[in-house]
């Protein structure tokens, strides 16, 4: 894997007294999209948040483009090119698709895809036709797309997405898919937590595959496609 942009060595987490997870070591490639899979409560969001700087408890290593961010706050992390969309989401829903965008608005960097509104509605083009529209009045997947979209507002390096494809219709989940695919020719390095392995096998290179906490496997996505053990033991497939 050539030049590395995440490299998470040794992340231990907890909430409160709880362990939740267990020497996580996994890295992200710059242009690579990775998937994290394991069934419900596996650590997926845990290890998302903690690499984000959002958990008051962890331990281990957290480098992003060869410099420590272990003690780094989110928005010093976000300011340094790191995108996060977590599962649930939010829009804000007083302001409109456009005002959205802009609230998630950083200068470009270099080496980063850099992207505009209009950029964007070639992307999502149903968002592209409400730009007034309040982010309260959208649909569940429309409120999807313009969170992914106001985060590479921000001219990320790196973005983190936790599970694009839970709790969409059918059809979104297609054009979400599709986006991941554009993201990625535009050389987005992407970390994507997945349970669903058609879909991760459609738009990931690698996988890694947590349980309780642990990497219980990580190879190619053909390599785990194939893996009849490790699909029955760890995902819900
Ligand atoms: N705020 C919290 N306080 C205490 N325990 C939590 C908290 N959030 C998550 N957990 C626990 O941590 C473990 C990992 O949860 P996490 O949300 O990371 O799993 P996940 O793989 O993302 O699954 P899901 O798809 O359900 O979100 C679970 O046992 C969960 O109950």
């Amino acid at each position: 894997m050539q030049d590395t942009i995440l490299d998470v060595s040794g992340l231990n987490a907890f909430y409160g007294r709880a362990h939740i997870l267990f020497d996580v070591n996994l890295k992200v490639g710059r242009g690579e999209v990775v998937a994290l899979m394991g069934r419900n409560g596996a650590g997926k969001s845990t290890t998302m948040k903690a690499v984000m700087g959002l958990l008051n408890r962890t331990q281990g290593e957290i480098d992003f483009m060869g410099e420590s961010i272990k003690a780094a706050k989110p928005h010093a992390i976000s300011r340094m090119g790191m995108g996060f969309v977590p599962e649930d989401r939010r829009v804000f829903a007083d302001l409109t698709v456009m005002e959205n965008l802009e609230v998630g608005t950083q200068p470009q960097r270099d080496l980063a895809p850099h992207w505009t509104p209009e950029k964007l509605f070639r992307l999502f083009p149903n968002l592209g036709e409400m730009p007034d529209r309040p982010g309260g009045q959208m649909s569940g997947g429309e409120q999807q797309m313009l969170t992914v979209s106001r985060t590479l507002m921000g001219n990320p390096h790196l973005v983190l997405l936790d599970e694009p494809s839970e709790g969409v219709a059918p059809v979104i989940v297609e054009q979400m898919a599709n986006m991941i695919m554009a993201l990625k020719r535009e050389g987005l390095s992407i970390l994507l937590s997945e349970q669903n392995l058609q879909f991760a096998n459609l738009v990931c290179d690698r996988a890694y595959v947590l349980e309780n906490g642990h990497i219980r496997y990580q190879g190619s996505m053909d390599d785990l496609a194939a893996n009849e053990e490790v699909r029955r033991n760890y995902l819900s497939v």
